[in-house]
């Protein structure tokens, strides 16, 4: 995609902050740029990484969220408050690559399911259709013709069977499958790096240990034996090595770290606590992440040269000159993102494509209920969201779903009655149902 063609396509989702959203289009398109250069260029070529400053909720993640999206790349978030430096108690900046791959092995196996999931449920009817009906042994002293009429009832009963499993007629009938059998203990084992791939690994190697390898009986009902034995065939039909080699590559071609609060390790941010010294180490671990190293994570090694960081704080307290110079460097395209105004409150309510309103209409819809918010309504949602950040914290765009909730809580909790009706959400709707006194007579509301 050109940088044009993202940026309209994050306008589906983000109201404003064209800034940001123009960043990051160019720097996903640059780094496609700079893996097609010839070879000996690339090195020279500084990755273009991006730093947004701006407060709380006033977009930052959904705009790298959505960018991955669009690029189908593994994502991840991170606070790099959370990190220590390499050799004290506490997570190493490497783990933010090891969970990115976590995250890409996790997205391609979900794709390769999806290949593979048809012939998986034919393979779950099989088994199931076995297990509720088994096929027929006929006893060996049987005429040829007695045998082959058996069979020929037998088969004839079964496909019939099977027409009905598939349909769902079956649902509630109940088949004996095998499950595991393993307690599996709370384990957490303490380590300067990777505390959960070691866990991991332990598990792998001593299943017996773990009761892993043990296995009982257990009544199902069709339906969920069917989930199941399905999922049980998807995961025997997905190439493990192949999900890997793609994850992988995926990771290393396409990736994108979100770094938050990377003001909180700035020398001068106060909030982190811990002394100026241990912030500065993590700063210091964090540059040939972003610069491109190689990561050592339970898959394989993963070359961090390609993958895009966005790097985001507030930067309150803390300057963006707090940061090590050589860390300033590694995100050259700095944006702010601008405060939202009450307008674009409004805006984020009704417009985007998942939009407030349109995700509680379709909540409401589930019961059957027709949910219709009137202007005047979205106005006074987006009035009081942008009162209340003024006079309590400002959370920016959050502060609307924390209204909202508070304004529709009556409905989130009738609605399951009140099939059949549409219901109007208007001004004074919101009035009476925003805030401590809610006066809450739905009946006035309900058409
Ligand atoms: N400009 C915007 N357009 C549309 N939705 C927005 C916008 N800003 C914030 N939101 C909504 O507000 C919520 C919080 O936004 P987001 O997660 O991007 O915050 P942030 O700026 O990354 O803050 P933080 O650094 O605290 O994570 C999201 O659910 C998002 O949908």
């Amino acid at each position: 995609m050109t940088p044009r063609e993202i940026v309209a396509e994050l306008d589906r989702y983000i109201i404003g902050q064209e800034k940001a959203k123009r960043a990051c289009a160019i720097a996903l398109r640059n780094r496609r740029r700079r893996q097609q250069v010839p070879p000996e260029l690339i090195d020279e070529i500084l990755p273009k990484n991006i730093l947004m400053i701006g407060s709380t909720g006033v977009g930052k993640t959904e705009i790298a969220r959505r960018l991955a999206k669009l690029a189908h790349s593994p994502f991840v978030k991170v606070e790099a408050s959370k990190f220590t430096e390499v050799g004290y108690v506490g997570r190493d900046v490497e783990s933010m690559i090891r969970d990115l791959v976590e995250i890409a092995i996790n997205m391609v196996k979900e794709e390769q399911a999806v290949m593979v999931r048809e012939k998986a449920r034919e393979r779950a009817v099989n088994r199931v259709l076995d297990l509720y009906h088994p096929p027929l042994r006929p006893a060996a002293n049987l005429s040829d013709e007695d045998r082959d009429r058996i069979l020929a009832r037998h088969d004839a009963h079964r496909t019939n069977l099977r027409d009905k499993l598939i349909a769902g007629e079956l649902d509630e009938e109940k088949v004996k499958l095998e499950v595991n059998d393993a307690q599996t203990p709370f384990m957490t084992v303490f380590n300067g790096s990777g505390t959960e791939e070691i866990g991991f690994n332990i598990k792998d190697m001593l299943p017996n240990l773990l009761g892993g390898g043990k296995t009982k009986e257990k009544d199902f009902p069709i339906k969920e034996a069917l989930q199941r034995v399905q999922q049980e065939e998807e995961q025997k039909l997905i190439d493990m090595d192949s999900v890997t080699k793609v994850a992988l590559e995926r990771v290393e071609n396409s990736g994108i770290v979100f770094l938050d609060e990377i003001d909180k390790i700035a020398a001068g941010g106060r909030q982190a606590g811990g002394p100026d010294v241990s912030r500065q180490g993590v700063q210091r671990d964090l540059l040939p992440i972003i610069e491109g190293c190689t990561v050592n994570t339970k898959y394989g090694m993963v070359k961090t040269d390609h993958i895009l960081f966005i790097a985001a704080g507030a930067f309150h307290v803390a300057k963006v000159s707090d940061l090590l110079p050589e860390l300033q460097g590694r995100l050259p395209i700095q944006v702010d993102l601008e405060s939202l105004t009450e307008d674009d409150f409004f805006r984020i309510l009704v417009e985007p494509k998942n939009s407030l309103i349109k995700q509680n209409t379709a909540l409401m819809k589930t019961e059957d209920v027709t949910l219709e918010f009137t202007e005047e309504a979205n106005r006074e949602i987006s009035r009081i969201a942008f009162a209340a950040n003024e006079t309590q914290e400002n959370i920016g765009a959050r502060r609307l779903h924390a209204v909202m909730e508070k304004v529709l809580e009556d409905l989130f909790f009738d609605a399951s009655e009140m099939g059949g009706h549409t219901v109007v959400i208007d001004l004074t709707y919101v009035q009476e149902h925003y805030g401590d006194q809610s006066t809450s007579d739905m009946k006035k509301y309900i058409l």
